[in-house]
């Protein structure tokens, strides 16, 4: 097990109103799976998912990751824990512009303080994992929303993370790419780490071990075969 929510849930204050983001919630990712959150807009899927990313506390409860009491963690632990055992694809790719794909998969070995000859053969790795060793030098506004969420995968991948958190991957992507995408997390599950995978696209069910809805911040297990 990679994380673990104990009664866990998040609330969110505005004003003299507060909002239940996510109710308390009892949930394990475990390695080597790849989990899809469903759910309708709104019901807390980006919620829980900052919660597994270390993005935010619970507002009850507790959240294990990677043996580690998030609660108890300052806010530069929870940054080193991130930098160290979590990886993020995103729908919009999030790679800097003026940065080749190779210098944005090389970032995240900078802050972690790799060294330079280490990072070069960890880059080179990462790039050819995703297939994308040939469009290394190009400027992600020269590459396919496809071939820039491949890019996406080998900088969250680089840093051999445990756990890779996904939010809407597919959902920028033409039918083609999505394959391509999915069978790189896919492969990644299949290698040991956790893959946990946002989306509303009932098409990613093949790809996935399980499944879990999100409905008014509840968070339920339910068949692949009822994803839709
Ligand atoms: N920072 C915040 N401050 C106040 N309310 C928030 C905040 N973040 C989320 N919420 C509220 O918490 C609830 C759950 O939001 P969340 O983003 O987790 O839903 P979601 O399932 O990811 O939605 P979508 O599919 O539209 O992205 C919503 O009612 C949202 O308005």
């Amino acid at each position: 097990m990679i994380a673990e929510l104990i009664g866990a849930g998040k609330e969110y204050k505005t004003g003299d109103q507060t909002i239940v983001a996510l109710q308390p919630t009892t949930w394990q990712v475990n390695e080597g799976e790849l989990t899809l959150i469903i759910g309708p807009s709104g019901s807390g899927k980006t919620t829980l998912l900052s919660l597994l990313g270390c993005v935010i506390y619970p507002s009850y409860g507790d959240l294990w990751v990677d043996g580690r009491h998030i609660n108890e963690l300052n806010e530069n632990q929870l940054a080193r824990l991130r930098l160290e055992t979590i990886g993020f694809v995103f729908q919009g790719f999030n790679l800097l512009a003026p940065l080749s794909a190779e210098d944005n998969v090389e970032l995240p070995l900078k802050l972690l303080g790799v060294g330079s000859k280490e990072r070069r053969q960890r880059v080179k790795k990462a790039l050819e994992i995703v297939g994308m060793t040939d469009r290394r030098k190009n400027l992600p506004k020269a590459l396919s929303g496809g071939q820039q969420q491949r890019i996406a995968i080998a900088r969250a991948l680089v840093t051999e993370p445990k756990l890779i958190l996904c939010d809407e991957p597919t959902a920028s992507l033409d039918k083609d790419s999505l394959v391509v995408v999915m069978q790189e997390l896919k492969i990644l599950a299949q290698k040991g780490k956790a893959v946990v995978v946002v989306t509303h696209d009932p098409r990613l069910r093949q790809y996935a071990d399980r499944a879990i809805e999100v409905k008014n911040g509840m968070v339920t297990p339910i068949e692949l075969n009822d994803v839709q």
